[in-house]
């Protein structure tokens, strides 16, 4: 099938897999003939319209059958999640006699947030359609807690969790049986531990007997109930050095899927692998993964990546403008905008929900933007978070304004575009974020908004082998208003000065002032911006300097006329509170600002 050429810069084309990227995508092999089980392939084709496996499913099924630990690395939207969920299921379906409810948990997953957990239940309840006797379920933050431990009490065969959630019924649910526990899958593994669950994570894997020791094998442990071996997993498309003592604690002489030769190091000292110092072998050859450097992180080579250039002040005009061109012109559209803050997703949600406007000379103002608009962040309340998750999923023409929790893993059917409007801060998260577009070989666009003064942020991610392109701004401008061309018949060659951008500057201004509880909320958002621009971290420190900023225009960014006077000495107060609080509870900056799993 031929690609269709672009005219729209963003134009993501029709929904079509091209026989090249199907290629590149799926394997030339059946589900049966990598050793899954007639039954499971018949689950996986009707259930999940599974036909083939993708070459990550065929690299790893086998591999994970043979009952080796792995660690698996591959692009986001390849199907890392059936590649660990077949083989487990496979087993399971076979130990005869058949196993019950009563003899509890036998695989566990472990996810960074609440979403990912209900998402991978979902497949699951999915498969096990047929094999009603393997119980799938899952315990996560902000879930009623006597319910899930009656739950646990009645036996999950298939457990998915948070870790904070696991640790918490690890410790006091005793009627959690995981005596016949055989399988730890720790998806998104780098972010399990980015979210500051590294300890957590330890203390899980000592309480489920499942921790390597320097001379003693795990089957000297807790496991050595089960009549057979441990076998744990590790999955991310962006496994870096920091799991490997995740690795070394939890794997034993892994296999490696998807990770390149260059990334893997011969250890030359103990410290190599991080404070417990011991060594991970394959083969006999003791390994680490190293930093991914140029090249290293792999995106969907299907994926336009572009950036765009915009004055701080002029931020929010110029995103609801793209906005308004994109949905205009392609009516099935659904669009991800990335924020920095809860704040900042609650302010652009309401604004977008309430603001009319009409072009000058217009009588009749309308609803800016005609599309149904989400919001997803960790502050909601657990069930509002899963009703957007479900609608969102569904919908075929639809805005999610989201914090980096929709950010790893969540397979949203159809996105045709990221924004991030906030940038992610590391390369990691801007491949996990644009990688909720261009999925399976679909076509995708991301785009990324920068300051000026945030330029050199390109070079950070070429360096990790992300290269991005123009977006031409001024050419989308100009196709927008009758108004500009009526009035002005030059061409713009600054945004500064763009007849559209500054009459909707205005009114969105002149619209903020008028409600005021639409003040609070961008006062709120403005503060916890600002905030979260200075919890910037290493090297990005230099490229989001606060000081390098113009208050004034990044509260015109939120279109406040002036820069609201409560951010100075209580700016500071709260910024030094914040920091005592987080040395005090040991957790990441990342942890607090992201998520509550
Ligand atoms: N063999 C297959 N045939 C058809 N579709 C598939 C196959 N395997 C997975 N998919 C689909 O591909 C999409 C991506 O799968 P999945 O979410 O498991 O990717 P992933 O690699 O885990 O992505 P991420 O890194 O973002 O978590 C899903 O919609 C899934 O249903």
């Amino acid at each position: 099938m031929a690609v269709k050429t672009r005219e729209n810069p963003m134009d993501t084309g029709k929904d079509i897999i091209t026989n090249k990227s199907k290629n590149e995508i799926f394997a030339s092999c059946s589900f049966s003939s990598i050793g899954l089980h007639p039954t499971l392939c018949e689950q996986l084709r009707e259930r999940l319209g599974f036909e083939v496996p993708t070459q990550v499913q065929a690299q790893a099924i086998p591999t994970i059958l043979s009952g080796r630990h792995v660690l698996v690395n591959a692009a986001t939207g390849t199907g890392k999640t059936v590649a660990y969920l077949a083989p487990v299921i496979h087993h399971l379906q076979n130990y005869n006699p058949r196993i019950q409810r009563s003899d509890g948990t036998f695989a566990l997953v472990l996810v960074p947030t609440r979403e990912l957990c209900m998402q991978v239940y979902e497949i699951l309840q999915k498969i096990l359609h047929r094999f009603h006797w393997i119980v799938p379920g899952y315990i996560m933050g902000g879930e009623n807690r006597s319910k899930e431990k009656a739950r646990l009490r009645k036996g999950i065969s298939i457990l998915v969790a948070t870790p904070g959630r696991l640790l918490d019924h690890l410790k006091n649910t005793t009627s959690f049986l995981h005596t016949n526990l055989r399988w730890i899958i720790f998806d998104e593994a780098d972010m399990i531990l980015e979210l500051g669950f590294g300890k957590e994570i330890e203390e899980i894997l000592d309480i489920l007997g499942s921790r390597q020791h320097d001379s003693t094998s795990m089957n000297n442990s807790a496991s050595s109930v089960s009549e057979f071996p441990r076998q744990n997993l590790l999955l991310s498309a962006t496994l870096n050095e920091k799991v490997n003592h995740l690795a070394k604690i939890s794997l034993e002489n892994p296999v490696m899927v998807g990770l390149e030769d260059k990334r893997m190091q011969p250890i030359s000292s103990p410290e190599d692998l991080g404070s417990a110092g011991s060594d991970m072998h394959d083969m006999g050859q003791p390994l680490k993964i190293t930093s991914p450097s140029a090249g290293d992180y792999i995106l969907p080579a299907q994926l336009i990546q572009r950036y765009v250039k915009v004055p701080c002040n002029l931020r929010l005009a110029v995103l609801l403008s793209i906005l308004k061109h994109l949905l205009e012109r392609e009516a099935s559209s659904k669009i991800v905008v990335f924020f920095s803050t809860c704040d900042a997703v609650d302010f652009h949600y309401s604004l977008l929900s309430k603001f009319q406007y009409s072009q000058p000379e217009a009588e009749v103002k309308q609803m800016f933007l005609k599309c149904k608009t989400f919001r997803l962040h960790g502050n909601m309340k657990q069930e509002d978070r899963r009703i957007t998750f479900q609608a969102f999923k569904a919908e075929k023409f639809a805005l999610l304004f989201s914090t980096d929790v929709a950010a790893r893993g969540l397979d949203f059917p159809k996105v045709k575009c990221i924004i991030q409007y906030d940038s992610p801060g590391e390369a990691t998260e801007y491949v996990h974020r644009v990688g909720r577009t261009a999925r399976l070989g679909q076509k995708g666009v991301a785009l990324l908004f920068l300051q000026p003064v945030e330029m050199d942020y390109l070079q950070h991610l070429e360096k990790h082998g992300v290269p991005l392109t123009d977006y031409p701004l001024l050419k989308v401008l100009d196709g927008f208003s009758s108004y500009v061309q009526k009035h002005h018949r030059k061409k713009f060659i600054f945004i500064e000065s763009h007849p559209w951008v500054l009459s909707l500057q205005k009114a969105l201004e002149a619209f903020i002032l008028a409600e005021s509880n639409m003040k609070e909320l961008a006062k709120n958002a403005f503060c916890s911006w600002v905030r979260a621009y200075t919890a910037h971290r290493g090297e990005l420190k230099t490229i989001f300097m606060v000081k390098k900023l113009h208050l004034g225009h990044v509260a015109k960014s939120f279109a406040l006329k002036e820069q609201p006077s409560l951010v100075g000495k209580s700016f500071q107060k709260e910024t030094k509170k914040r920091k005592r609080n987080e040395k005090q509870k040991g957790l990441s900056k990342k942890r607090k600002v992201i998520s509550k799993t």
